[in-house]
């Protein structure tokens, strides 16, 4: 196989490929950018006009995703993936997928959109050059852009696979993105309804893609993710690449949408999450219960119908948010 279909490797190793261009039998082009990131572009004449940045070890322990975009590129490097699209392949955060921690001093999904300027040291920088990358990989006029952010989450979920769609004032979310997303295995997307920092949320109000950040079920180290069944979404992500998707129509499948009710933001060391530490995300929650407390007598305590909680964390910084609350959502609102 051709040396940068490794990339995987290469990033692991900290190695910077000697010949940073290289062709496949096929005619498609393999060119290496930097640190965890390379373009495919297809032969001449075979493109078709979709721009697919897929993202996978912004948590550098959610190793799932990170195989699966392994096995795609090695797919398009010895010529079985034949493809038609442009495509990044990004690894976010090298030095943390070779400790296979999450991060290494600050979590990178909350520095995008302007926030690692406010900051500094090796996340900070990191976020500021993916930045770069997803910016120049999706500046040519007039084509259709696409990303994936791939992940997988510290617990377990009533909904194994779902998505993120990011919100930005006056655009809708998409109908059709939803139903390929259903005909790409996931149950459930959260319809996020206010700005984010996370890499999804940049490239979808900066960049103009539609973008999102998929969660395809429980991070574990390396060659252990047997649990973690992507052959759905591996096959669309192939029919995407190849340009031979089938049409999916306006159909969402049974796919269940939910969206935010709030954010729970943790602002002191004070801050008190009464949750079980085993609790899995898309666990129901009912009215009137009292899931955290915080300095200043601030009591969160569950109003909405139907709430339920996801990515429920108490140790992250303060000033982050500790668990979304989320709600049915009926799906009236999209384009
Ligand atoms: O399991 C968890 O608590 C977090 C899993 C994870 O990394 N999720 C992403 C979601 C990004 C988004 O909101 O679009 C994250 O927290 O960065
Ligand atoms: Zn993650």
């Amino acid at each position: 196989m051709l040396a940068l279909g490794k990339l995987l490797e290469l990033t692991l190793t900290d190695h910077e490929p000697a010949e940073k261009t290289q062709v496949t039998p096929k005619g498609a082009r393999l060119r290496w950018l930097g640190e965890g990131a390379l373009e495919v572009r297809p032969p001449e004449g075979d493109d078709s006009g979709l721009d697919l940045l897929l993202s996978a070890g912004i948590h550098g322990n959610e190793t799932a995703p990170i195989e699966l975009l392994e096995r795609l590129l090695h797919g398009v490097a010895n010529g079985k993936i034949k493809p038609r699209a442009r495509v990044m392949f990004l690894f976010g955060n090298p030095a943390a997928i070779r400790k296979g921690e999450r991060f290494i001093e600050q979590d990178i999904n909350r520095l995008f959109n302007g926030r690692h300027e406010l900051s500094s040291g090796f996340e900070a920088l990191r976020a500021a050059e993916l930045e770069q990358f997803a910016r120049v990989f999706f500046s040519k006029p007039e084509r259709t852009r696409l990303h994936y952010d791939l992940h997988t989450a510290i617990r377990g979920s009533k909904i194994e696979q779902f998505a993120l769609y990011p919100y930005k004032e006056g655009r809708t979310h998409s109908r059709r993105e939803l139903a390929r997303l259903a005909a790409a295995g996931m149950e459930a997307v959260l319809l996020q309804s206010k700005s984010s920092i996370t890499f999804s949320a940049f490239t979808y109000e900066q960049l103009e893609a539609e973008a999102f950040t998929l969660e395809l079920g429980k991070a574990r180290p390396f060659g252990q993710n047997e649990g973690v069944n992507l052959d759905k979404l591996e096959e669309r992500l192939i029919q995407i690449i190849e340009g031979t998707e089938p049409e999916t129509g306006d159909s969402l499948d049974g796919l269940k949408l939910f969206s935010v009710a709030r954010e729970i933001i943790k602002h002191s060391d004070s801050f008190h999450l009464h949750l079980p530490a085993d609790i899995e995300n898309f666990s129901e929650l009912s009215k009137g219960y009292l899931l955290a407390e915080d300095l200043a007598e601030t009591r969160w305590v569950v109003e909405e119908e139907g709430a339920r909680i996801i990515f429920p964390n108490p140790k992250v910084k303060n000033g982050l948010r500790a668990g979304i609350l989320i709600v049915p959502d009926s799906g009236q609102r999209l384009a």
